[in-house]
């Protein structure tokens, strides 16, 4: 039992959480690597309770359990030289990880066979070292591709294996994500989303230029995961052709491919099954211990639970950075608020607390700031969504804080003709809660807590949903067209949801993206160059046609992004009602949002940084929105410049031709008014209401557009435009005939 002695606390105020914690008794594992078909996870999980002492504002105890996994270590990363110390020491750390022992075992297995499985836990090395082994046996043409599902990991894997491969990033190792890149002509291992693996099919469809590709993080099973494992053994059935013809003729295709699926996590036998009974390694050990905890009773609040975790942490542990796991930006924004009042209070002898966001919208420059070392005499505390669960090491980090929760994004396709996206907190399942685990002990002895129960870790389900199956598949459709594919004949893993096919189609063809047999059209794949959902991007084509370009591309940005435009103002209603009633606009909620940009456009010239932020404040709209939305449209007039679209047509204040244009894209959006004051969906079945949120609330307008449904205790329209009913007959499509 370790009790830390009081006089080593800050004294007690309401504010600071006080805990004593039990010894965590780590018995630590030899790191082996097994590489044959046999699962050998240990299980030793040895349960421990904490004492708490009363938390913060006298809320109840934390109580936690310890079970134990293992872990391992490296250190920081830096571009070093090779013949430098630090180059030295990279190499060493290289040796030292669990899957070095397997390594000619490993590279044995993948030259006997074109599709291999490595599964391997948190840590042991597969996603930096498999790419360099590969790059290191001097056996393999092409370049190695390593995919991704999330553009922050891509990034700082490649700087990482740049490193140790004694390279400047964009070299011999670089990466490509959407809207950055940093590869050269010699560039040989490439770290990617899978997105842009997609992006690249487009171009190249048996993907040449690639000897190796690499699915990593396979259990996540994004819907581009699923998409790239698909195309991969299409691509594996062209470029290698059958193994027994190649036995019988004695020799291999001019340019096989080598495929490598790696996860900690994964259904191992699913995918050795998809690929025709490929062989499973399992790589086994990490180099340092990650003790476990669990609530020993179930939080209502997590983020409270959280906060007071760290404190406890912060006050009672040694030095080590803290990740906190939560499920979406507005928690992490209002965690870190909770943070600042609190660590502000600190007694003097308490370190400081550097608190650092990291969630996927966040600026590229302000996502790095995870990855500086920690000023001494400070703890820094990051506060991630999932983005950092898989793949990711970050400096430093010793303690885990994991909520259990994630936001999951969900698409009801059968819903109100178009269908629904819902976007919910919900719990995360087995296989993440272990990845999450994972992100410590990195560094040496790692801890995570867990803000939930062993019980209810016990009953989580064991991995996610396929995303093929609870998406919207509108886009992805979009792009297997260009790439020549369909997607209700890709060979699956998981048959995506028959409805949502329909539904994909139905929209694809309403848009004109597709013509009545299901061919691409000029349009469609015009709409593909955007990294828009379709009905976006068929906006901004309309807008060239309607000469006001400038305006639906600044529309266009607020809608794409991730934070709302209004603040929360429940507290101060009429301030922030008077506020906004100067960016009303009599069609409604597009052009309210256009003439807000616009103000904001014009303060930051006349007031500079310190003036708008005060600005924005004033008005209650969100910086962080308006921040996201500049830099989104600045993206696009990047995409449209490429595209030779003039980005400078303006219709001044003309409303008529941006609302004509977003017509183009919400076809499927569209509703007319019901003698009652509600407002009947031209392309489903549906009643809605008008949001109160709307500018349109209050009125009543023959047709109207939106951007979405959402669903409370009715079934309301958010962000509304009336519209004129003549504008709809000039679509035909609208009278509801479906494709078959
Ligand atoms: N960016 C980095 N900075 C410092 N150390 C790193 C970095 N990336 C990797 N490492 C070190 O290399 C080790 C192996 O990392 P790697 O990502 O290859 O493991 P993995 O088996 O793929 O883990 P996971 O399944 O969690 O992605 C890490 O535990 C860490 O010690």
């Amino acid at each position: 039992m370790l009790t830390v002695p009081l006089s080593s606390r800050p004294p007690h105020t309401t504010t600071q959480p006080e805990t004593n914690f039990q010894e965590c008794h780590s018995s630590r594992r030899p790191a082996t690597v097994m590489l044959d078909s046999e699962e050998e996870y240990e299980n030793e999980d040895e349960l421990h309770s904490l004492n708490s002492k009363p938390p913060i504002h006298g809320q109840k105890r934390q109580r936690f359990g310890e079970s134990q996994l293992t872990g391992t270590q490296d250190k920081k990363v830096s571009t070093a030289n090779r013949d430098s110390k630090d180059f030295r020491c990279l190499q060493e750390q290289r040796e030292q990880l669990p899957i070095a022992r397997g390594r000619e075992s490993l590279m044995r297995s993948i030259a006997l066979h074109d599709v291999t499985i490595i599964l391997g836990e948190t840590g042991s090395g597969k996603t930096t070292q498999v790419p360099q082994y590969l790059l290191e046996e001097g056996s393999y043409h092409g370049q190695i591709a390593v995919t991704q599902p999330r553009r922050v990991a891509a990034t700082s894997l490649a700087t990482r294996v740049s490193a140790e491969q004694g390279q400047p990033l964009g070299t011999l190792v670089g990466y490509s994500v959407r809207f950055d890149e940093r590869v050269s002509p010699g560039t040989r291992i490439k770290y990617l989303t899978d997105g842009m693996l997609i992006r690249e099919m487009m171009n190249d469809s048996l993907l040449t230029r690639y000897g190796i590709v690499i699915v990593d993080e396979a259990h996540e099973r994004t819907l581009r995961t699923d998409i790239v494992l698909a195309s991969l053994k299409q691509i594996l059935a062209r470029r290698n052709g059958r193994r027994d013809e190649r036995t019988a003729k004695g020799k291999g295709k001019a340019n096989p491919l080598k495929v490598i699926v790696m996860s900690a996590t994964m259904d191992a036998e699913k995918f050795s099954n998809f690929f025709e009974k490929a062989p499973v390694l399992y790589v086994k050990g990490r180099q340092h211990p990650v003790s476990i905890f669990h609530t020993s009773t179930s939080q209502n609040d997590y983020l409270d639970a959280a906060l007071r975790t760290f404190f406890q942490i912060h006050v009672d542990r040694p030095p080590g950075d803290v990740l906190v796991f939560l499920p979406g930006q507005d928690d992490i924004e209002s965690l870190e608020s909770s943070l600042r009042l609190y660590a502000s209070q600190l007694p003097h002898g308490v370190s400081d607390v550097v608190i650092c966001p990291l969630y996927a919208s966040l600026p590229n420059a302000q996502q790095a700031k995870v990855f500086l070392p920690t000023p001494p005499s400070s703890r820094k505390c990051i506060l991630a969504t999932n983005i950092a669960e898989t793949s990711i090491t970050i400096p430093g980090v010793r303690y885990v804080i994991d909520t259990g929760k994630q936001k999951e994004k969900r698409h009801f396709a059968r819903i109100a003709g178009s269908g629904f996206d819902t976007l919910l907190t919900t719990d995360i399942t087995k296989s993440s809660a272990v990845q999450r685990s994972g992100r410590a002990g990195r560094d040496g002895h790692g801890y995570c807590f867990r803000l939930y129960t062993e019980d209810a870790f016990n009953s989580m389900a064991v991995s996610a949903e396929p995303e093929v199956q609870r998406s919207s598949l509108t886009s992805a459709f979009l792009q297997l067209k260009v790439i020549g594919q369909d997607l209700d004949a890709m060979p699956f893993m998981d048959r995506p949801d028959q409805e949502s096919v329909g539904s994909a189609l139905r929209t694809l063809w309403l848009l004109d993206a597709i013509d009545n047999s299901r061919h691409l059209t000029d349009f469609g794949r015009s709409l593909a160059m955007f990294p828009l959902e379709p009905q976006y991007a068929a906006i901004l084509l309309a807008s060239v046609n309607h000469s006001c370009t400038s305006e639906v591309i600044s529309i266009l940005a607020l809608l794409s992004s991730s934070a709302p435009l209004f603040t929360d103002s429940s507290s101060q209603r009429d301030a922030a009602n008077e506020a906004r009633a100067k960016f009303r606009h009599p069609s409604g909620d597009h052009w309210a949002m256009l003439n807000v940009f616009r103000a904001y456009d014009e303060v930051r010239v006349t007031e500079g940084k310190s003036g708008y932020k005060g600005w924005c404040k004033r008005n209650f709209v969100n910086q962080r929105a308006l921040r996201e939305a500049g830099d989104i449209r600045t993206q696009l007039r990047g995409i449209c410049d490429g595209m030779g679209i003039d980005c400078n047509l303006s219709c001044g204040n003309e409303e008529v031709p941006v609302l004509r244009s977003l017509l183009r894209g919400l076809l499927q959006q569209v509703a007319f008014l019901q003698p009652d004051g509600s407002y009947k969906q031209v392309m489903g079945p549906s009643v809605v209401k008008i949001h109160p949120s709307s500018f349109l609330a209050d009125k009543r307008s023959p047709a109207i557009i939106y951007n979405e449904l959402v669903y409370t205790t009715n079934i309301y329209a958010r962000g509304v435009s009336a519209v004129y009913k003549s504008f709809i007959s000039e679509f035909p499509k609208l009278t509801g005939i479906r494709v078959s």
